[in-house]
């Protein structure tokens, strides 16, 4: 992976009341939370949309004060289980628990949950200032009150001084500014947000990104983000949901989904790794199309993943195990590394990035040999 954005140990400056310490119990599909930290639980939540099934009987657990990113490609699920967690939409069955309480029919306003969306949705003839005192006004907070946590949340977003424009004298990244303080104002203990940095530059995603990340410590709020670009899933999240198809693929921590993937999608969908497919037998994996028999492989593996970054170029002859020989059929640079196509003896095309400091790539056309640890190799069962 090349993210932009380091993960922070963080937790240090979280308020003492608010540190989260989720019970995991170890199960098929993953972690589960099963301790009071627990704060929304969707228990087999199914929604259609006539003949599409955009949640398939889905269980998630997030728990109090998290960064949470629910990841996944056009149409996997996401905005709507978002939108049923906001109370914008209700699931056809299934159950959806706040602190362990149905909140079904508590209605969008009445939920301790608030929801950043993609566009914004600032009203254009309200000032910065009133934009953010919105929902404040409408739940009858007191005058003098309402001004005091505006300004502090503009605060917290770095707008002081912002107050009196309108959301046409700002950038996108300020607007998208206004749009967290006027949701952060609430003092949400859940903040939703669809595709927060979407709509942001390359250079200001990584920034906000971090300020996100700050911003979630300082609060205390847990967030859930939902977002179609691994690379901020795993960089901004504590945990991460995998969704394919309205069912979560996999969740977990961002380094143990990265390099334990559990299925072919997930290995695929997170930071592009070889799938080699082959036929198991007797502990050992015999990939045809690579080339290569791999040994110590557990039963019910059904293909195995190797991660482009974990994979190093021999030349041909080199006296290693756990080589096979290819040749390089394309090369493109990128900076800090040179991505290579290698066409293996079997037909597999194998992704290798070949590092800076290893010297310079092999040409194209020339042949090798592909090496890796056996530590490397991930078994998937899917
Ligand atoms: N109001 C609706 N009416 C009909 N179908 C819908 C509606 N909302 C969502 N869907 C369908 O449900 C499925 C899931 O949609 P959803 O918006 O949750 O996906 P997503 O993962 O957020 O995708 P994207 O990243 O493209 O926004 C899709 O097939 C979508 O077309």
């Amino acid at each position: 992976m090349r993210s932009g954005c380091a993960r922070g140990s963080g937790r240090a400056s979280r308020p003492v009341d608010r540190v989260a310490v989720p019970i995991q119990t170890f199960g098929p599909s993953g972690p589960t939370v099963i301790g009071p930290a627990a704060l929304l639980q969707a228990k087999a939540i199914t929604k259609r949309f006539g003949a599409t099934l955009a949640l398939d009987a889905l269980d998630l657990d997030i728990a109090d004060g998290e960064f949470f990113a629910l990841l996944g490609g056009s149409g996997s699920g996401k905005s709507t289980l978002l939108r049923i967690m906001a109370g914008f939409e209700t699931p056809d069955s299934g159950r959806l628990l706040l602190d362990g309480a149905d909140i079904a029919a508590t209605p969008p306003w009445a939920r301790p949950v608030n929801m950043m969306f993609q566009s914004y949705a600032l009203f254009p003839h309200l000032s910065v200032a009133d934009n953010v005192a919105y929902g404040l006004r409408r739940a009858g907070v007191a005058k003098a009150e309402t001004g005091a946590r505006v300004a502090a949340a503009l605060a917290m977003v770095g707008l002081a001084g912002f107050d009196r424009r309108k959301p046409h004298q700002l950038s996108g990244g300020q607007r998208q500014r206004v749009a967290l303080a006027r949701s952060l104002v609430m003092r949400p203990r859940l903040l939703l947000l669809d595709e927060p940095l979407g709509a942001l530059d390359a250079g200001l995603r990584e920034r906000t990104g971090f300020e996100l990340r700050a911003l979630q410590r300082e609060t205390g709020a847990a967030f859930v983000m939902v977002t179609h670009d691994q690379e901020e899933a795993l960089a901004l999240a504590d945990r991460v949901a995998v969704l394919d198809g309205g069912r979560i693929a996999q969740r977990g921590a961002p380094r143990a989904i990265y390099e334990r993937p559990a299925s072919r999608f997930v290995a695929r969908f997170l930071g592009a790794a070889n799938v080699l497919e082959g036929r198991a037998a007797d502990g050992a994996f015999d990939s045809a199309e690579a080339g290569a028999t791999f040994t110590d492989i557990p039963a019910g593996t059904v293909a195995l993943a190797l991660r482009p970054e974990r994979l190093r170029i021999l030349p041909p002859g080199a006296d290693e195990p756990n080589t096979a020989p290819g040749t390089v059929e394309d090369a493109a640079f990128r900076g800090d590394d040179t991505l290579l196509l290698i066409r293996m003896a079997g037909g597999a095309l194998l992704r290798v990035a070949h590092a800076e400091e290893d010297g310079a790539p092999p040409e194209r056309g020339a042949a090798v040999l592909v090496a890796w640890d056996a530590d490397d190799v991930v078994p998937l069962a899917s």
